[in-house]
């Protein structure tokens, strides 16, 4: 009964968090590497939010002061973007917005750290990546991790995120079979989702890009609009994989399927359970 009371809380809240998101509509900056570009803008549409894929260090004085959150990714990183992505970070934090961090493949190499780390110190909101990179980032260390992919279950990747909280002040979000939400002291769980989303490139970049538009909404609880981000993505990937034959029309459907989700659907089917 308790396990239901809080899903049904966490049902509510996902659903004002969507419904704010669609009445809201805030401008998403995201700068953020080249596969993912198309999937994020589309995901950040179908939820309700305004995506701008800008990053010229040129047009971030101009810009960024207009958005609502800043979501920037490592992904494809080379020194001449890193200059853009502290600046747009230093713009965020001047101006009291959140911002959030996705170390894509960061234990690809000692350049990619270095620049992470440079990022963590310029306080994202959110950090969010698979257990391999959050197990990278908190260790400080290159190697546990096979390019953009997992090599670990999210719930190894517990204790280093709740270190990378405490250490950081940023919300640590591991995406996952379970995905995991903490603030260093509490941890959730979101359960919504299926393995096949692995299969989509791109798809942790663009629930990272969801997760900054619902902080974007209601900056002062990051903790929760994490959670719910992560069960309103998984759900949209449950529904969309009834009409899926792989991969490519899973990608597709899942984002029909976030632009269509209903209040009923969300109180009934998102799951959220603490692990604290
Ligand atoms: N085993 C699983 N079961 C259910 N959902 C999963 C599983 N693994 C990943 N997911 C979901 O897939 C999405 C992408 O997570 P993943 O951990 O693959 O991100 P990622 O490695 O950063 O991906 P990318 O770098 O390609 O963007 C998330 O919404 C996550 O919840
Ligand atoms: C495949 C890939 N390589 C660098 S970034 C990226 C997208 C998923 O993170
Ligand atoms: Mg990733």
């Amino acid at each position: 009964m308790a396990d239901q009371d809080q899903t049904d809380t966490w049902g509510s809240k996902s659903w004002a968090y969507l419904s704010s998101l669609r009445q809201q509509s805030p401008l998403i900056q995201c700068i953020t590497n080249l596969v993912s570009m198309d999937l994020m803008a589309n995901t950040l549409l179908a939820a309700g939010a305004s995506p701008a894929m800008i990053h010229s260090i040129l047009e971030i004085p101009d810009f960024t002061p207009h958005t609502q959150a800043v979501l920037i990714n490592v992904g494809t990183l080379t020194p001449e973007w890193l200059p853009a992505m502290k600046a747009a970070a230093g713009v965020a934090n001047r101006l009291a917005k959140p911002w959030v961090l996705d170390p894509a493949a960061v234990g690809a190499s000692g350049f990619r750290l270095k620049a992470c780390l440079e990022l963590i110190e310029l306080k994202p909101t959110v950090i969010r990546g698979n257990g391999s990179e959050i197990i990278c980032l908190s260790m400080a260390s290159i190697g546990s991790t096979k390019g953009a992919d997992s090599l670990h279950e999210s719930s190894d990747a517990v204790e280093a995120a709740k270190s990378l909280a405490k250490s950081s002040g940023a919300i640590v979000a591991i995406s996952g079979s379970v995905d995991f939400v903490t603030d260093g002291q509490r941890v959730v769980g979101a359960h919504n989702g299926l393995p096949m989303m692995q299969k989509i490139t791109a798809s942790g970049c663009s629930v990272t890009a969801l997760i900054a538009a619902f902080v974007a909404v209601d900056p002062a609880h990051a903790f929760e609009a994490t959670a719910s981000a992560f069960s309103v993505f998984g759900l949209a990937g449950e529904i969309g994989m009834g009409l899926a034959n792989g991969p490519a029309s899973l990608r597709m459907h899942l984002i029909d399927s976030l632009h269509g989700l209903d209040r009923e659907t969300v109180l009934r089917r998102v799951k959220i359970t603490s692990f604290s």
